[in-house]
């Protein structure tokens, strides 16, 4: 296990209602790890990345990221201190251009653009210019630079995923937390996501992965944490998760997954 830890939740815990979709739970992710989160349906994987990234507030618990206390936190401000998320369904803006799309993401990080446009023009110009290069870069990393001028309408379920990568990647973000980004993409697409989540993550990028794809997880991960039913249920290699009885029992006795 990795010495340093960049994340790290304590008795999480997100009631909706009288329903506790997150329940006590607690994990810890070290640096430059790539640590799955797996779980039946409905075991709450993507609440707790809601919990995580500040989507929506905890009923109970604290998220510290890099030793710093962010429970309060607003989703933005996280982003801004080094943690990014992306969607199980991404929806970038269909009639934007993929390059677009990439830029928009920068600017909604800088709270100051307009009025920085009157009062340094050249250096906003040079920045634009560098974002520019960047957000070429980072698309050509996710293999979808000769689509830069095309709307994103074009993109197939897979290609989204990889512009959803490239997207969160615009903030240079030192945790990504990425929900099911297999699911939908074609195996060939599959290869490229797998080969650039660990590019990126030998560049000092520590991930954390919603996978329903075993395969996957097992080829990415070093450390899967299992949640069943709101709560940590197992965490292991992924050899141990997959002969834990317990988690076998959770996969055949939940809804299935
Ligand atoms: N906004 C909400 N209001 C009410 N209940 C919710 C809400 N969000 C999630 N839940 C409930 O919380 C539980 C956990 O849901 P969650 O989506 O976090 O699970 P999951 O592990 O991500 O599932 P899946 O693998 O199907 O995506 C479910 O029973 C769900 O119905």
């Amino acid at each position: 296990m990795a010495a340093e830890t960049v994340l790290e939740a304590q008795g999480l815990t997100k009631r909706f209602g009288g329903v506790a979709a997150v329940n006590g739970m607690s994990l810890s992710v070290g640096k430059g790890e790539i640590l799955g989160l797996i779980g039946p349906n409905g075991a709450g994987k993507t609440t707790m990345f809601d919990l995580l990234a500040g989507s929506v507030g905890v009923s109970a618990g604290t998220i510290r990221l890099m030793g710093r206390d962010i429970t309060g936190e607003p989703a933005h401000k996280r982003l801004a201190g080094g943690m990014a998320r992306t969607f199980q369904i991404p929806r970038p803006f269909p009639e934007l251009t993929l390059l677009e799309n990439m830029l928009i993401a920068r600017q909604a990080q800088t709270g100051e653009r307009l009025w920085a446009n009157f009062t340094a023009p050249r250096r906003i110009a040079a920045e634009e210019a560098a974002a520019k290069e960047k957000a070429l870069g980072l698309l050509d990393l996710v293999a979808l630079r000769r689509l830069a001028d095309e709307p994103a309408r074009v993109l197939s379920g897979g290609q989204r995923k990889l512009l959803e990568l490239a997207r969160v990647m615009m903030a240079d973000p030192k945790v990504i937390l990425l929900d099911e980004p297999a699911a939908g993409v074609n195996p060939a697409l599959l290869e490229v996501l797998i080969a650039r989540i660990q590019e990126i993550n030998a560049s000092g990028v520590t991930f954390v992965l919603i996978e329903h794809n075993i395969d996957m997880v097992s080829r990415l991960c070093s450390r899967i944490v299992v949640m069943a039913q709101g709560a940590l249920l197992f965490q292991g290699r992924p050899d141990e998760v997959a002969r834990e009885p317990r988690v076998i029992e959770a996969y055949l006795g939940g809804s299935g997954a």
